[in-house]
This record gives C-alpha cells, structure tokens and sequence, in this order.
C-alpha cells in the first residue's frame, strides 16, 4: 500500500491537530501549475471535439510511443481544462495547512508517474505509466465554489462508509468545502431522491457500521436525467463509489459533463468485493472479506472434523473471479480444493473431484471444498432450465452452485462407493462477508483512495478513478479500469 501520503484525521468531536504526512521520494517541484510537461494531451482539444474515452486513450497512447523518450506511455486522465481551457488557478489550502507543515514537500510533482509494470528488462521499453495520485500545488476549485456530491452504486462491501466519511472529511478539512451532497439510493437517486447533507459531523461514526449509510441500487442509470440533476443542483465534484457497471456509467456521466462543457470533476472510487477490477492491485474491503470467509471455512472445517468421512463445501462470492475463494485458502491451510471460475473443473472420471475427494477421504478422513459462486456455472445451467435470467443492471444472475455442488457430492457418495458415508455440508456466508464493516487496515486504504479522488478532483481532473498500481497510488482513466475495456497496449 502506498503510504506516501497518509494522513489520519482527528475525530469530530476533537480539534483537528496537526496530521501525518510521509514522503516516501523527493518530489520534484513543479515547473507549470496546468498541464504537466509529459502530458501527451493534444492542446488543441476543445469542447468541439468530442471523442470517446477509449478514442482519446488510444491517440495519447500513440502520441507517446512516437516521442523518442524511450517508450515512456503516459495513460493519461482527462481534465477539466481539455474543454474548458481558461479556468482560474488558486493556490492549494494545504500549503498553509498545520498539517502538511512538517514536511519539506507537500504536493506531488506535476512530472511524478507510477510504472504499471515494474518487472522490466535491461533494454525493454519504458512501458504504461499512470499519473501519481496527491496534491497538486494549484487546484481549479476555491473552496467556497465546491458543491460536491457522493452517491454509491451496485454490491454491498466492506469499507464504503469509511470511503463516504474520508471523502467528505477530506473534502472538508484539507480543502474547507462545507456544501456536500449525499445523493440517496444510487444512480437513480439522482432523479428521484431528494439528498442529504453531509458533514463530518454527520458521518462521523458511519465507518464503524457495514453497508452504505447512503444506501444504493442496481439498474436506473440514465445519463441524460443524472446530468440534468448535476446541473440543476450546481454540483461540480461528483464521487461515484461504486464497481465495474458503476464505473461505465461513470464514464457516461463525464462524457456528457465535457458534451455540455460543464466545469464538473467525475471521479471514480473503485468498489468490487469480487476484486475484479482491472489495473489496480487490490480492492477495498477485499482483506476484510477474505479474513472473514476464513471463519467460514473454519465453520467448515470443525464441521467435517466431527462426523465420519465429512465433507464441507463452502460457496464464497466472485462472479467472474476466484481471488476472495483463492486468498481465503491460502490463508486458511484447511482447504483440500479451490474451485474458481478461470479454471474449468470437471466432476468425474480421472483427474475429475470426486475421484480427488475420494482419495484425500482415504487419506484424511475429510475432505473442505472452497467454490467461488462464478465457477461451474455451465453445469449447473445444465440442470436448470431458466438460466438467463439477469438483475436490474444487466448482470447475470448467477446459479447457485454450491447447493448444486453439494448435491451432487451426496448423489455420487451413496450410488458409487458405498463404503464412504459422506456428509456434506453447504456453507454459503457471502452475504454476511460483504457485510460486515471493514478492518483495520481496509480503514486506511479506504481513507487513502477518498483523499486521493478529492485531491484529483480539486486539481481538475475528472473522468478518473483512483487505485494502488503496484503499491502507489495512482490517476486511471476510467475506461482502463473496466475489465471489458482495457485496452491491450503497445
Ligand atoms: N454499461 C453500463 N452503462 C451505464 N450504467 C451502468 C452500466 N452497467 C451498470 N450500470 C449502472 O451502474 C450501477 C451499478 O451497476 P452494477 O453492475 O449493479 O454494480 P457494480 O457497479 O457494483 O458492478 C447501476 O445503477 C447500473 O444501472
Ligand atoms: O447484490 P445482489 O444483487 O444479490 O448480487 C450479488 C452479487 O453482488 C456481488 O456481491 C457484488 O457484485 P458487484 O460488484 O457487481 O456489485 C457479487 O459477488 C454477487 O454475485
Ligand atoms: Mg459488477
């Protein structure tokens, strides 16, 4: 985790005092307050020149790798002066914050990018970089001009409270903006709710409590009304907590902000208990969920202990991906097999589960099962009719298959080998994992994603989401962040 720029906040309750920050480089001082010199933004853009996200990334990409500087790619985000090129720039708060005094540099370089690969060999290109999350010496916004906005969208996870609390509290006293907005009942709150206020007073205790205080939905994106209502309300930050389906509509909302030329900064702060966004190394609330799913297979484990010839299946969430089943068999040593859904399985015959579980049974006497929701599912399907089913977002819905799993584990116990008695137990804990407040250290992360979405957005950048890319936090233009968009690069 990048703690290069870690602040802690005092209670509400308590006078801010000064704050922590630790540089872990030099930062180099900054030469131009706007645009950075390896921007590889085209500085005829306009207003007029409307492109999609994955247009512009592409014509900076190529920019890059053009320039003789020995394969450098900048991946850059968009930014509020691209469309708006005669904004007033203001020196940053921080530089007169207590806070920030006991350091010798408080704002991150404009040159400062953070390497996506960093395995490299002698002679190879420099690769994809990302701008480095932090505070910019000037900012695009005074403070009394902020009306901010947060609404959280899709799955419940650990840690969105705590991100809603950072946002405003960052916003509030690194900044001093007092108009935040929280928008109710995710994207269609913005048409049909009407908001709430949020101080830090109001969201004070709200990290200690699972779930979103701001509540959230599925499907009711609709881009046209969601502007209209940005527009109406003059709000000009708008934070979207939220995951892969949330982040496209995201982009969606930026494109039609820069359309209507709007002075509004889009962030994106990146929510997936599936951990199944791309680019950046980990999600929030990811190590509270896998610590939990530990006291699952635990359950599991004492169970099949107990009985003659148990055998436990325990379903964890992951619709497309295995990492919380994966890293919470890693970690629990109890577990004889994972299944995931990016490796394929099958049931019988050599090399098949059964035969496994049959051999680790004459060895073990117990066998602990870990299925990730998203695996097997064509098999599933395959003995259930209605299998297209999908929710309010256009996800599918997905089969449950550790029932199915479990099933058929009893089914071949009984028919097949008669001198195994086996009980099966199905544990599905995925709704209370994702439920459950997020850990000590999912806390600080959380803090870390929403003080860097605020410090991007008071610099002017918008349609971007934020993240760690190989422990630094950093800029990501939102369409690289979406799985089914990444672009494969040069
Ligand atoms: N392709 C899309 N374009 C615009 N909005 C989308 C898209 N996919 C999902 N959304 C919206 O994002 C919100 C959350 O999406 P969902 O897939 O349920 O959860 P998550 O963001 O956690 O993946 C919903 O309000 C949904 O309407
Ligand atoms: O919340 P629902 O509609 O029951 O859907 C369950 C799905 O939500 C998740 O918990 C999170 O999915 P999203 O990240 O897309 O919101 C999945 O792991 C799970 O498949
Ligand atoms: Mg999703």
């Amino acid at each position: 985790m990048d703690l290069s720029i870690a602040l802690t906040f005092p209670s509400i309750t308590t006078k801010p005092s000064p704050s922590h920050l630790l540089l872990s480089r030099p930062l180099f001082p900054s030469s131009s307050p706007g645009r950075s010199l390896l921007s590889t933004r085209n500085p005829s853009s306009s207003r007029h020149n409307h492109r999609t996200p994955r247009q512009r990334l592409r014509r900076r990409v190529s920019a890059a790798v053009d320039d003789d500087d020995g394969g450098f790619v900048l991946e850059d985000v968009p930014h509020l002066s691209d469309f708006l090129p005669n904004l007033p720039l203001y020196p940053n708060p921080l530089e007169k914050s207590q806070a920030y005094a006991i350091v010798k540099q408080t704002f991150v370089g404009q040159e400062d990018a953070v390497a996506q690969t960093v395995v490299v060999h002698k002679g190879s290109p420099r690769g994809v970089h990302f701008r480095r999350a932090g505070p910019r010496e000037k900012v695009y916004f005074k403070p009394d001009e902020v009306r901010a906005c947060v609404v959280t969208c899709g799955g419940l996870c650990p840690g969105i409270n705590t991100v809603i609390r950072e946002i405003v509290c960052g916003l509030n006293y690194m900044y001093g903006v007092d108009d935040i907005l929280g928008i109710v009942g995710g994207y269609r709150g913005f048409y049909s709710k009407n908001t709430v206020k949020l101080t830090p007073k109001v969201v004070n205790d709200i990290h200690k409590r699972g779930g979103t205080s701001l509540l959230t939905s599925r499907g009711g994106h609709d881009t046209i009304k969601i502007v209209d209502s940005i527009q109406d309300r003059g709000i000009n930050q708008v934070y979207i907590i939220g995951g892969d389906g949330t982040q496209k509509g995201a982009a969606l909302i930026h494109e039609e902000v820069e359309k209507r030329g709007m002075k509004v900064a889009v962030a994106g702060i990146p929510k997936t208990i599936d951990n199944d966004i791309a680019v950046i190394d980990k999600s929030f609330g990811f190590d509270t969920a896998v610590e939990e799913a530990q006291r699952a297979i635990n359950a599991a484990h004492v169970e099949v202990e107990c009985v003659e010839n148990g055998v436990g299946v325990v379903k964890l969430m992951g619709r497309y991906s295995g990492f919380i089943a994966m890293h919470a068999t890693l970690a629990s040593r109890d577990v004889d097999c994972c299944l995931i859904p990016e490796s394929p399985f099958y049931l019988e015959g050599q090399g098949g589960l059964f035969q496994f579980i049959e051999s680790r049974m004459k060895e073990n006497g117990h066998v602990v099962i870990v299925i990730a929701e998203g695996a097997g599912q064509e098999f599933v399907a395959q003995s259930i009719h209605d299998v297209n089913q999908k929710d309010a977002s256009g996800n599918r819905l997905l089969l449950d298959v550790g029932l199915w799993l479990s099933h058929k584990i009893k089914v071949w116990s009984t028919s097949f080998i008669s001198f195994i008695a086996i009980a099966c137990d199905d544990i599905d804990p995925t709704y209370m994992i994702r439920a459950i407040p997020s850990n000590a250290s999912d806390n600080i992360y959380c803090t870390l994603l929403a003080q860097s979405a605020v410090h991007g957005a008071m610099a002017g950048y918008t349609g971007f989401t934020v993240g760690p890319v190989n422990g630094k936090h950093a800029y990501i233009p939102i369409a690289v962040s979406d799985p089914s968009r990444a672009l494969s690069l040069p």
